[in-house]
């Protein structure tokens, strides 16, 4: 494949399987979910949160060069905050708060499902031991997360009362860093997928991080919305 043809390749997977197309996004963005279930969302999405910077840190470790690294520290900031201003998994705790979860039961995870827990986990694993090109290409799903976070903010600051810009304020940043993260990990995925062997690991890493955001979705609709199996110990709203 040529490195457009690869870049379409990459593209098509979205189309076909980004978490966008999920029944439990449309029930969430469309004002269909009681309160109780949109904190179950993000009770539960706080674990993929505070993962993402364990995952770049374990990449960053494993990069070859000085403009690489700083790249990736780039992203563990936009996570963690730098000191001064706060990061996304703190962000994200204002997004609890807001819908009036406890922290403490929030942070300690004890009301995770297994299923959030198995899939988060296993993207973390995925880019510890993979190649760093899989690596790199997994996050790739972030070329259609700009989207999805437009439609999510308009969909429920329109339907919910109990949501409001301060509470969706996670959000706003990821606007502007989701397409500086993808500016560069497309450009470094197009570059050294040089082989179609490559490129076909990473078709594959994209399609393994869509099928890991599908599955949160997955766990979160079998457990409050139907057919309603509450895992023993999971949150129940
Ligand atoms: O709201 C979303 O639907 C969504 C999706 C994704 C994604 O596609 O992985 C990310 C995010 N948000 C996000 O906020 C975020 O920080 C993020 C980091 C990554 C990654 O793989 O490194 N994906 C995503």
């Amino acid at each position: 494949m040529s490195p457009d043809e690869f870049e379409a390749a990459l593209r098509g997977i979205g189309a076909e399987r980004y978490h966008i197309l999920h029944p439990f996004h449309h029930l969430l963005h469309n004002g269909k979910l009681s309160k109780g279930q949109v904190q179950a969302w993000a009770l539960n999405r706080y674990y993929y949160q505070a993962n993402i910077p364990a995952k770049d840190a374990s990449l960053l470790a494993r990069l070859p060069t000085t403009a690489l690294r700083r790249e990736w520290r780039r992203r563990i900031e936009d996570h963690d905050g730098d000191g001064t201003q706060p990061g996304g998994v703190e962000r994200w705790l204002a997004l609890t708060d807001g819908l009036g979860l406890d922290r403490d039961y929030v942070t300690s995870l004890r009301g995770l499902l297994p299923g959030t827990r198995f899939a988060v986990d296993a993207y973390v694993h995925f880019v510890r031991e993979r190649s760093v090109l899989e690596a790199i290409a997994s996050s790739l799903t972030e070329m259609f997360s700009t989207n999805i976070i437009q439609q999510r903010v308009a969909g429920m600051l329109r339907n919910y009362d109990f949501v409001s810009e301060a509470t969706l304020a996670y959000f706003n940043p990821r606007l502007t860093q989701a397409p500086q993260d993808v500016d560069f990990a497309l450009a470094y995925v197009k570059q050294h997928a040089d082989t179609r062997e490559k490129q076909e690991q990473c078709l594959a890493a994209l399609r393994f991080k869509c099928d890991l955001l599908w599955a949160q979705l997955d766990a979160l609709h079998l457990a409050y919305v139907e057919p309603r199996l509450v895992p023993p110990g999971a949150f129940r709203p």
